[in-house]
Formats: structure tokens, C-alpha cells, sequence
């Protein structure tokens, strides 16, 4: 019967419970359709509890899952359907996690049965949720407790059914014995109370059900007042001190930054206007904001640094917050598990001791029923048996209360080692706090500094500004007079310049007429110009030639070469040869006791270098550059020293080489008005053959002709000519010229020794400005040795060479005695020689004759020859037969040699029997016909041997 009435009383629990289910799910669903995830988590809970039922599921829940909100719709009570299976789970010893725990929190609606849990405890779960994850023994420890309080809830509501059964069953019996003793009728009325019975339950059911429902609309609005509560105290209150704390600490951190912030934007502003202010780039104060903006940009530097350093803290003071702050939920925690399981037991074991009260006062009972009836006695041993379940159960109570004590004790040992822990913590989060503290005063008192220091450099520099600015208002106001002035001026030039372009076009007009007029005037000025310069240049070249003529056209210099070191071994030059010291152009020459003198333009010693004797050549190479023809010959007898003098060595350079570097530093020096062009020719003639030595082939014969260009001149056709323009290039004409002279002779010195060299240089210039053109020749000649052929006996091809060499060197006495003597006819065509040098001997040409003299005493009759034609020459009194008196032969004969002439003025085979008449005693306008040669010859011998005549016909 029991066992009966208690399967009714759970099958209507059961059903109570699940209509309780459903309507709430219905409200639950309704409320968390909103909240989504709640929703879906009362479903899984339904599901679990209809579907399989017997079977722990375990359904994992985010922690989110478990706010207050969503659990007011999921209220939690005990579900003693699963009583059996969490009692096989404590007896299996399998541990729950925090799902399985939230599963086996179902809806409950008997009031015994019932376990509130206010809004606290809802809140509470989700930190025992977090706490399960901290560590396992925290985890452990709350799923024992959990088990505990599963099984004492499930034990309580056996308990309280089974009392609940037991009254009813025994009320049952009282009402059965006082109407039907009978044992039948017992039955039946017992079938009848338990029909009532179920009446009453049913009501008594339906009032709890609206109990239920109120008190769960109660529990709804007390947790909803409690939430509101516990959220505006915690607004009110805030947070804990260390969150306080660190509340203060943000703010002030914030606070801070924000001071750093603006001050160093005001800082920045103020350098910013000193540095406008004092834009200009010499300003003192430029260079103190730049190193106030280094010290700023550092003490940013400094600041970021400090702030990350402080923001580490403040992370690990966060994190020691939190964890604090767990530990102390941890602990309120213990604290609160600890006073309900004290509780609940203290409940429970008055429970029991009631229960075990009332089962005493039930084994009365029974007893009494037993005396009565056997069906009483099956009871009463029921009942016993019952009661030894129970005296069990309180055994196994009290086993649970001792380790609960246990737990107890362990739960407080924990609780002191959280607590020590939290001391520990809260002393390293004090000594934290503690540095941070002197961090942030170390930070602050740091930028207070760089504040003051700022502000005071600020101050300064403002006050400099300041004075600037005072300075540039003065300025300002001194300015303004000119600015008014500037004013005006602007507006008096914008008129000017809007005028501007009537004003240029006539400025452009009057300015080309004035241009006109200058350049009239410049031309004008110019032509005038020219014409003094061309009145001027004819002057000086009449002054020049003045001065030529009065020095000579025809010049004589004589030079003696030195003795050689063999000839000084050999022969003694002793005294033969003495110079004047006051005048330099007298020679002395002793012979046989005789001392004859010579007197020429000039004479060189042998001491005389190249240099001393070009300086007395160079005026005359000068005047090729200005038109005039010259030439320069070298005469004397063989070794006399005449190549030396016009060709010189490589290390010291004749005539040629420095007539021609003088050349090219002239042309240079005039490049600026004239344009020159010089060109060389190299020719030698051997035994009246004339070859060109800068030709290919030089053994080819050439030719001396008329230009047919009617300017009365002669050339060479077919005559080579090199343009030089620098000294190297004068080098490898002289080389070229060498070389030819070598291949078209085998015995070169022997040769060249017996041939005439010269070296012919044209210089053609052009007047840039007037445009006046010249064109000078210079001769430079390198004439055979002369040889006195009876003295050295030369016979055949040497006589010839011998009588050619004497043939054209006294056709060259006899022109130039000629062109002194002025004579009408000049024998140029008397050899190739004279007729090559035709040009550069008359007119207005400039002849110079440099006699070389040996000095040895073996050589005098030589020497004494080559002075004595050196005299003659020199000593024929000039004419004053004007130029145009003098015609060339050409001029008024053919243009080819005539032999005849050269058989009339041919002088003799050796140069001493030139005719004295022809060259100097007939005078300027003697003829050379009525010349007698012997007289002449005779007169000259008679003036020669006393050293005193000088001929002046
Ligand atoms: N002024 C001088 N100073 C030093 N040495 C000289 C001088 N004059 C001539 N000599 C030397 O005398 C020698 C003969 O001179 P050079 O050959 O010039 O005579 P030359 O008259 O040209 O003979 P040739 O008619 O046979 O050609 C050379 O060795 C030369 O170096």
C-alpha cells in the first residue's frame, strides 16, 4: 500500500511538475524568444528532460547563458527525476562538469521540494562556473557539494512524500477502525479515503499550482528589485578599493596627460609664434627655439616612455585586480558554500531527529496496531524496517555530516590560504600601487620641471618677442611716412606703366634714331679713324723705311766663328784677328805685319752667341710682317761657320729657327687685327740647279718664271709650299728638307757644303678691320762655301762645283753692289741664285749679309777675300737714285735669263777679283759698260792693302 501510494503520489508528481514545465516553458519561451540564446537553452533543457530522461546529457553553456536575465525565465530547483541517476553518479564517483550541473537544475514545484534561489545565487553561478575553470580542486570541491546537495534535496523530497504518505495512510486507518473494523472493510475504506484522498490532492494541487505561480511572480519581481539594487549600489558604492584605486589611477593618469598635452600644445604655440615672430634667419632667437624644440621633442621622447612604462603597470595592476578580485569571489564563495552546507546540515539533522521522533512515536503506534490486528504487525514490521532504512540513512547522515565537517575544515584551511593569498597579493599590489605612486610623482614632479623650464625659456623668449615687437611697431610707425610715400610712387608708377607702352614705342623710336645717328657718327668716326690709321701706318712704315735706308738697305755683318778645341791644339789664331772696344763694327786684321782694317755694320767676335746675333737680324725679319721681302745670306769660305749662324745646332738654334719662333709671336700678338698665314719653302741649288727639298722627289729640276699674273714677280712653278703654324710644325720642315737634301745627295756634308741652301717664308697677312692685305718674303740663304780654286787645285766635277759656287756668289756681289750703287741695271739673271732672290733684292727689300770669317791664321787669305767683298759692298755710297730709277732686268728684258748679261757682269772665277768697278767705283750712275774691270780690281787692291780706304764714289 505504501509503495502504492507513493507511486501515485510521484506519478502525480511527476505530472504536476510537468504541467508546472510546460506553462513555464510557454512563459520561459515567451520571455527569451527575445533573448535568443536563452530561448534555445530552455528548449535543450526540455528536450533533455523529455527525450532521455534517465541519462545524465551534459550540454555545454557559455557563461553568458547564465546572467540573471536569462535565468529568471530558467528558474533552477531540483529535479528528482534524476535522483536515481545522480545517485549512481556519487556512487560511481563520476564528477560533473558545469553543464552536467546546470542539466540537473530543472523546474520544480513542490513547495518542500522547492529551492529558491534568489537573484544573488543566479549571479553567483556564473563566477562558480568561472571558478571551474580556474582549477580542478576548486571544481572538485564544488561538485561534491553539488552532489551533496542533489542527494539531500532528492532525500528530503522521499522523505517528505513518504511522511506525507505515512499521515494520510494512518489518518486512512483511523477513519477505518472507527467505522468498519473489519479487516475487508478496512481495505475498502482505505480504497475510498485514497479516492478522496486524490479529490483532495487535486485541489489541494490546484491551489499549490497558483501558490507556485504567485510565488513565482513574486520571486520574479523580488529578482528583477534585487538586480535593480545590486546594480545601483554597485553604481553607488563602485567598486571595490582596489578598483577605486585604479579608478583613481586611470583618472589621474588621464588627468595628467592631458595637463602634458596642453601644455605642450601651448608650448608648442608659443615657440611657434616666436619662431614667426623671429622668421628672419639671422635672428639669435631662431637658434634657442630650435634647441628648445630638441629638448621638448626629447622630453617627448621621456614622456612616451614613462607613459608606456605606466601603462605596463596599470596592465599589471589590472591584471592583479582581477585576479584579486577572483580570489575574493573565490572566497565569498567558500564562505557562502560553507554557511549553507552548515546549514542545510544543521537543517537535515533536525530533520532526522524529528523524523526520528516521529518514528518512535510511529513504532508506538504500530505496536498498539500490531496488538490489534497481524495485518497491523506486517506493518509495524514494515515500518521497522523502515526504520532501520532509516536509522541506516541517519548513520550514513552523520558519516556524511563528519566528512562534511571535514570538507568543512579543509574548505577553511583553503579559505585561511586565500587569505594569506590575498594579503600576499594585496602587498605586492600595495608596493605596486606604492611605486607607481613614486613613478607617477617622479613623472609628475619631471614634467613640472620641463613645464617650468618651458614656460620660463617661453616667458624669455616671449619677452624677446615682445620686444621685437615693440621694435618692429616703431619700426611700423617710422615706416608709414614711407609707406605713404611708396603709396604715392606705386600710384605714380602704375600711371607710368599704363602709360608704359605708348611711352616705349616712343623711347623705341627716338632710340633708333639716336642709334641711326650713333652709328652714323661711329661710322663717320670710324672712317676717320681708318684713314689716320692708314695715314699713320704709311707714316710709320715711311719712318721705318727712313730708318732702313738710312741704315742700309743692304747691310753687312761679319761674325767670327770661335776656335775649335783640335784647331787650338793645332795651329796658334793668336793675333791675327783683334777687335775695336769702342765701336763694334771694326775688325783688325794682321797679315805678314800689315794690319788691315774693316769696317762694316757690325761685327760679332767669336764670343758672340746666337741670341746677340739674332737681335741685330731681328728688325729686319720684323719687316716681312709689315710687306717687306729681306734676306739673309751667309757667306764665306767652307767651315767658316755659315750653316751654324743661319741653321745653328738643336740645342742652340740659328737665324732660321728664331726668325721663324718671332714670326709666329708677332702673327700671334697681331692675331687681333690681322689675320697671317705663313708658309715655308725649302730649295737648294747645286751647280745652278734648282731642287725643291720639301718635294717627294727631290732630285726634279725646277724652273724660275714671270707670274703670268702681271705683277711682275717671278716664282717657281711646281715650288712646295708648307703653311706652318706653330714651331713643330717648322721642325718637320726643316727635318723634311734634311732628309730630301740627304736622299738626293750621297755625300751629304761634302755636298751640302758645296751647294746653296735656302729657306723661303711667305707672310701673307689680311687687316681684319680695313682689310688691307700684305705679303712679305723672307730669305733665309745658306750660300756655298767659297774656295779659291788655284789654292785647294780642284779639278773636274769639284772645279765645277767650284766655278758654279764663285759664278753665282760674285753674281751675288755684283747684284748687290748694283742695288747699292743704285745702278739702273741690277745683273739678277746672272745665276739662279740672284734670280731666284730677284724680289727679295730690289725694291724696297731689305738684304742683309752676314760674312763668316774663320779665325786661323791657315784660312786668312780667306778670310782676308770674304772682307774684302764684305767692304766693298758695304762701303759703295748709297744712291739717291730713286726706286723707280732702279728696274729690274726682267723689267725690261725677257722674263728668262739672258746669258749675255751674265757674260757682261760675270765676275771672275774667285770672289777677291770681283770687279771693284762694277761694284763700287763707278758710282750710282756709272754704267756697268763703261766699267773697266783691271782699274777697278787695281783700286780696290790699292785701298785694301793700306786698311784705310773707304770707297765713297
Ligand atoms: N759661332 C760658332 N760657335 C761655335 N762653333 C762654331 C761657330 N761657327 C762655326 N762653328 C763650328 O764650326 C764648324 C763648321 O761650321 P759650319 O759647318 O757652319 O761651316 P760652314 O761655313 O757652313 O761650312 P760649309 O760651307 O762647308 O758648309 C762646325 O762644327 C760648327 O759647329
Amino acid at each position: 500500500m505504501y509503495v502504492l501510494c507513493t507511486l501515485v503520489v510521484l506519478s502525480l508528481h511527476s505530472l504536476f511538475r510537468r504541467r508546472i514545465r510546460d506553462e513555464h516553458e510557454d512563459g520561459g519561451d515567451a520571455e527569451t524568444r527575445g533573448a535568443g540564446g536563452a530561448g534555445k537553452a530552455g528548449r535543450t533543457r526540455t528536450g533533455g528532460a523529455g527525450g532521455v530522461r534517465g541519462t545524465v546529457k551534459p550540454v555545454r553553456r557559455s557563461s553568458a547563458l547564465l546572467s540573471p536575465a536569462v535565468m529568471f525565465g530558467a528558474r533552477k530547483t531540483w529535479d528528482i527525476g534524476h535522483a536515481p541517476c545522480l545517485q549512481e553518479l556519487w556512487k560511481n564517483d563520476l564528477s560533473l562538469d558545469a553543464s552536467s550541473m546546470d542539466f540537473l537544475l530543472s523546474d520544480g514545484e513542490d513547495d518542500g521540494s522547492f529551492l529558491s534561489l534568489p537573484a544573488s545565487s543566479f549571479s553567483q553561478r556564473s563566477s562558480l562556473t568561472a571558478d571551474f575553470s580556474d582549477t580542478n580542486a576548486t571544481k572538485q570541491q564544488l561538485l561534491i557539494q553539488a552532489r551533496f546537495r542533489s542527494e539531500e534535496v532528492a532525500r528530503q523530497l522521499l522523505v517528505q512524500h513518504h511522511g506525507l504518505q505515512q499521515q494520510q495512510t494512518f489518518r486512512g486507518f483511523g477513519t477505518l477502525q472507527e467505522e468498519q473494523p473489519s479487516v475487508t472493510s478496512k481495505s475498502v475504506t482505505v480504497l475510498q479515503a485514497g479516492e478522496d484522498s486524490d479529490c483532495f490532492r487535486c485541489l489541494e494541487n490546484k491551489q499549490l499550482i497558483i501558490q507556485l505561480r504567485t510565488q513565482v511572480k513574486e520571486l520574479e519581481e523580488e529578482l528583477l528589485d534585487h538586480t535593480q539594487e545590486v546594480e545601483r549600489l554597485r553604481s553607488e558604492l563602485g567598486a571595490t578599493d582596489l578598483e577605486k584605486q585604479l579608478q583613481r589611477l586611470l583618472v589621474e593618469n588621464e588627468r595628467l596627460k592631458q595637463e602634458l598635452k596642453s601644455c605642450r600644445i601651448s608650448e608648442f604655440q608659443k615657440l611657434d609664434a616666436a619662431a614667426e615672430t623671429c622668421s628672419c634667419s639671422c635672428c639669435p632667437h631662431r637658434q634657442d627655439v630650435e634647441v628648445l624644440r630638441r629638448e621638448v621633442s626629447r622630453w617627448q621622447v621621456q614622456a612616451r616612455q614613462k607613459e608606456q612604462r605606466l601603462a605596463e603597470v596599470e596592465q599589471l595592476l589590472q591584471e592583479r585586480s582581477c585576479r584579486e578580485e577572483a580570489l575574493q569571489r573565490q572566497l565569498e564563495e567558500s564562505r557562502r558554500r560553507q554557511e549553507e552546507a552548515q546549514h542545510h546540515l544543521h537543517l537535515r539533522l533536525q530533520e532526522c531527529e524529528g523524523h526520528h521522533s516521529r518514528q518512535d512515536v510511529t513504532s508506538s503506534r504500530v505496536q498498539a496496531v500490531e496488538a490489534e490486528s497481524t495485518h497491523s504487525h506486517r506493518v509495524l514490521s514494515d515500518m521497522q524496517k523502515k526504520n532501520d532504512v532509516l536509522q541506516e540513512q541517519l548513520n550514513v547522515q552523520r558519516q556524511l555530516l563528519r566528512e562534511l565537517e571535514i570538507q568543512l575544515h579543509d574548505s577553511q584551511r583553503t579559505c585561511a590560504q586565500l587569505r594569506t593569498q590575498i594579503v600576499v597579493y594585496e602587498g605586492e599590489v600595495e608596493r605596486t600601487r606604492g611605486r607607481l605612486e613614486v613613478e607617477v610623482q617622479n613623472l609628475e614632479e619631471e614634467k613640472n620641471r620641463v613645464i617650468e623650464e618651458a614656460f620660463i625659456r617661453a616667458e624669455s623668449e616671449m619677452k624677446a618677442v615682445h620686444e621685437n615687437l615693440a621694435g618692429v611697431r616703431l619700426n611700423l610707425l617710422s615706416l608709414q611716412p614711407a609707406l605713404r610715400t611708396l603709396t604715392s610712387d606705386y600710384n605714380c608708377l602704375k600711371r607710368q606703366v599704363q602709360d608704359f607702352p605708348f611711352m616705349l614705342e616712343k623711347a623705341i623710336s627716338e632710340a633708333k634714331q639716336e642709334i641711326c645717328q650713333v652709328i652714323n657718327e661711329v661710322s663717320s668716326t670710324n672712317q676717320e679713324l681708318l684713314r689716320k690709321y692708314k695715314r699713320e701706318m704709311n707714316l710709320r712704315k715711311k719712318c721705318h723705311n727712313e730708318l732702313v735706308r738710312l741704315k742700309g738697305n743692304i747691310r753687312v755683318f761679319c761674325r767670327v766663328r770661335p776656335v775649335s778645341q783640335e784647331e787650338q791644339d793645332s795651329a796658334d789664331a793668336g793675333n791675327m784677328l783683334s777687335f775695336d772696344s769702342d765701336d763694334d763694327a771694326i775688325l783688325y786684321l794682321s797679315n805678314k805685319g800689315k794690319v788691315m782694317t774693316f769696317e762694316l755694320d757690325q761685327v760679332f767676335p767669336p764670343k758672340a752667341s746666337q741670341e746677340e746675333v739674332f737681335q741685330e737680324v731681328q728688325s729686319l725679319v720684323t719687316s716681312c710682317i709689315d710687306g717687306f721681302n729681306v734676306c739673309i745670306f751667309a757667306y764665306g769660305q767652307t767651315g767658316s761657320g755659315k750653316t751654324y749662324t743661319m741653321e745653328g745646332v738643336p740645342e742652340n738654334p740659328g737665324i732660321n729657327q728664331r726668325a721663324l719662333r718671332l714670326l709666329f709671336l708677332e702673327v700671334t700678338e697681331k692675331a687681333s687685327d690681322w689675320d697671317y698665314s705663313i708658309t715655308v719653302s725649302m730649295v737648294e741649288i747645286y751647280n745652278e740647279t734648282l731642287r725643291d727639298l720639301l718635294r717627294e722627289n727631290p732630285t726634279e729640276k725646277l724652273d724660275i718664271k714671270l707670274n703670268p699674273d702681271g705683277s711682275g714677280q717671278l716664282y717657281v712653278p711646281g715650288l712646295t709650299e708648307i703653311t706652318v703654324q706653330s714651331p713643330e710644325d717648322i721642325n718637320k720642315v726643316f727635318e723634311l728638307g734634311h732628309m730630301n737634301r740627304a736622299t738626293a745627295c750621297t755625300n751629304l756634308n761634302e755636298h751640302s757644303s758645296r751647294s746653296h741652301a735656302l729657306l723661303i717664308i711667305t707672310v701673307s697677312g689680311s687687316n681684319i678691320t680695313t682689310g688691307t692685305s700684305t705679303q712679305g718674303r723672307l730669305n733665309l740663304v745658306d750660300l756655298a762655301g767659297s774656295e779659291r780654286i788655284g789654292k785647294s787645285g780642284a779639278e773636274g766635277s769639284r772645279l765645277r762645283e767650284a766655278q758654279c759656287i764663285n759664278k753665282s756668289l760674285s753674281a751675288l756681289g755684283d747684284v748687290i753692289s748694283a742695288l747699292r750703287s743704285k745702278q739702273p741695271h741690277v745683273p739678277f739673271r746672272n745665276s739662279r741664285l740672284t734670280y731666284l732672290l730677284q724680289d727679295s733684292l730690289s725694291g724696297d727689300s731689305k738684304t742683309l749679309m752676314m760674312v763668316q770669317i774663320s779665325p786661323l791664321p791657315g784660312n786668312m787669305s780667306e778670310s782676308v777675300c770674304s772682307l774684302k767683298f764684305a767692304q766693298r759692298v758695304r762701303s759703295v755710297e748709297l744712291s739717291s737714285v730713286s726706286s723707280s730709277c732702279r728696274r729690274p732686268e726682267n723689267s725690261s728684258t725677257s722674263s728668262s735669263p739672258t746669258h749675255n748679261s751674265v757674260e757682261l757682269d760675270s765676275p771672275p772665277v774667285t770672289p777677291v777679283p770681283l770687279p771693284i768697278s762694277r761694284a763700287s767705283s763707278t758710282g750710282s750712275t756709272v754704267s756697268s759698260a763703261s766699267r773697266t774691270p783691271s782699274s777697278s780690281r787695281r783700286r780696290s787692291q790699292s785701298q785694301l792693302s793700306t786698311g784705310r780706304l773707304k770707297l765713297t764714289a
